[in-house]
């Protein structure tokens, strides 16, 4: 994608998985130079290895500082030339470098081994099993998913990132989908954890570029949008959206698709596809106006006009609001009952309701993903999620 065709390199200063690749490799490298021997030498070399084994990535600006002083500590000051505007990673690798002045090596080496014992001991601390991991169904690294009361309950679980939708959860949801259309429940619930429901697609998925270059990218990802969206299209049993937060993007488009949203009064519905010089998908260029009518839906689909949950329920979207302070206690009530239905009545006549749509829907699918492959190409997308980007990092 062209957003990608420029931050192909730029993705290293925010991209963690392009970051930890190329921010790794000084510190990994057990080639420690000559010129960084001195008193605590094996403390470093022993440091340089510890690095590889932190069992909680330490993030980008860490990874950075650790970059800078393991060059400091063996090169000694900066010395090369300043990479150019557009090669991201390298300028803020060479940034960070070339802050460190004139400091010696061996305040560098020590400064890079305190610094790898405090992530050591953080890290150690914070791999203590936390509640929420014994809730996890094994396999998901992403979503936490429980099955009690005949309900299924897929959380999309990055709390920290609004649980926005990383190639992985894409991925993780559609198996959690085709597993919960087997299992013996009778509905199947999607939620998220923390004060999001989703932020949508993580922008930071345009920036981990395949070796076949953006094109590829662009390719693979339509494809992706296609398989994911074509899930909910297929799915066979009553579909709920216990929408608890904010929601963006394709976390709102693909609720057309759903047979049940409860929101809390806290949600907020929000579709800001041509601000990112997108268009929409999840079956919402067909679903929406069909809703909400053309005027409502092109408010929210070309004019990214954001809607609360009492607005999404009047235009039909939403088919419940609830208080935020009692929203979790009513909606589970509600969806323990329903779920005690008999199972057989409840699937056949989800089929007998959407049946008559799916080709459609199938086609509408297909089409959008198409569409988007192009735009994922554009300026236009480029230069919005290189915005975000650019307003999100903290290097
Ligand atoms: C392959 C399939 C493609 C499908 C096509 C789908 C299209 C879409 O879904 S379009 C919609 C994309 N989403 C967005 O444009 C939302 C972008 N995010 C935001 O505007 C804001 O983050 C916010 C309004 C959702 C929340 O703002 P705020 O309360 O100020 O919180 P922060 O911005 O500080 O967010 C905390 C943390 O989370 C990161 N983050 C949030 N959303 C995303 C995202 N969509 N992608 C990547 N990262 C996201 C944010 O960067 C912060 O990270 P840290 O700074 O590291 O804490």
């Amino acid at each position: 994608m062209a957003v990608v065709g420029v931050s192909g390199r730029l993705a290293g200063c925010y991209c963690l998985r392009a970051v930890r690749s190329s921010l790794q490799v000084p510190a990994v490298q057990l080639h420690v130079s000559k010129t960084a021997m001195g008193a605590c030498q094996k403390d470093f070399e022993s440091a340089v290895n510890q690095v590889k084994l932190l069992k909680k990535d330490p993030g980008n600006e860490v990874k950075l500082k650790l970059y800078a002083l393991y060059k400091q500590a063996t090169e000694g000051p900066c010395n090369t030339p300043k990479p150019g505007l557009f090669d991201l990673i390298n300028k803020a690798k060479w940034d960070a470098w070339n802050a460190l002045g004139n400091l010696p090596k061996e305040t560098a080496r020590q400064n890079y081994v305190d610094l790898v014992s405090g992530l050591r001991s953080s890290s150690d601390s914070s791999s203590q099993v936390k509640p929420e991991a014994d809730k996890k169904q094994a396999g998901y690294e992403t979503l936490v998913i429980t099955s009690e009361d005949h309900i299924t309950k897929i959380m999309l679980n990055r709390p920290a990132k609004k649980n926005a939708l990383t190639t992985q959860m894409y991925r993780e949801i559609m198996l959690a989908l085709e597993a919960a259309s087997k299992d013996d429940s009778t509905i199947t619930v999607f939620t998220g954890n923390g004060d999001y429901y989703s932020s949508g697609n993580d922008l930071t998925n345009f920036t981990d570029i395949p070796p076949g270059g953006i094109e590829e990218k662009a390719k693979n990802s339509a494809i992706l949008l296609r398989d994911f969206v074509g899930c909910f299209i297929d799915f066979p049993k009553p579909l709920v959206a216990v929408v608890n937060g904010p929601a963006v993007g394709i976390s709102v488009t693909i609720l057309g698709l759903f047979d049940l949203v409860y929101a809390s009064d806290r949600a907020t519905f929000h579709t800001p596809f041509s601000h990112l010089g997108q268009t929409p998908e999840g079956c919402s260029s067909y679903t929406f106006p069909k809703i909400m009518g053309p005027a409502k839906a092109v408010e929210m689909l070309i004019f990214g006009k954001k809607l609360t949950a009492g607005e999404a329920c009047a235009q039909g979207l939403v088919t419940e609001v609830f208080p935020d302070s009692t929203f979790q206690k009513e909606v589970w009530t509600r969806l323990k009952a329903y779920s005690e239905l008999p199972q057989n009545a409840m699937h056949i006549s989800k089929q007998i309701i959407r049946n008559h749509e799916k080709e459609k829907l199938h086609a509408v699918n297909a089409e959008e993903s198409s569409i988007l492959q192009e735009r994922w190409l554009s300026d236009e997308c480029m230069n919005a999620v290189m915005d975000f980007l650019s307003r999100k990092a903290k290097l």
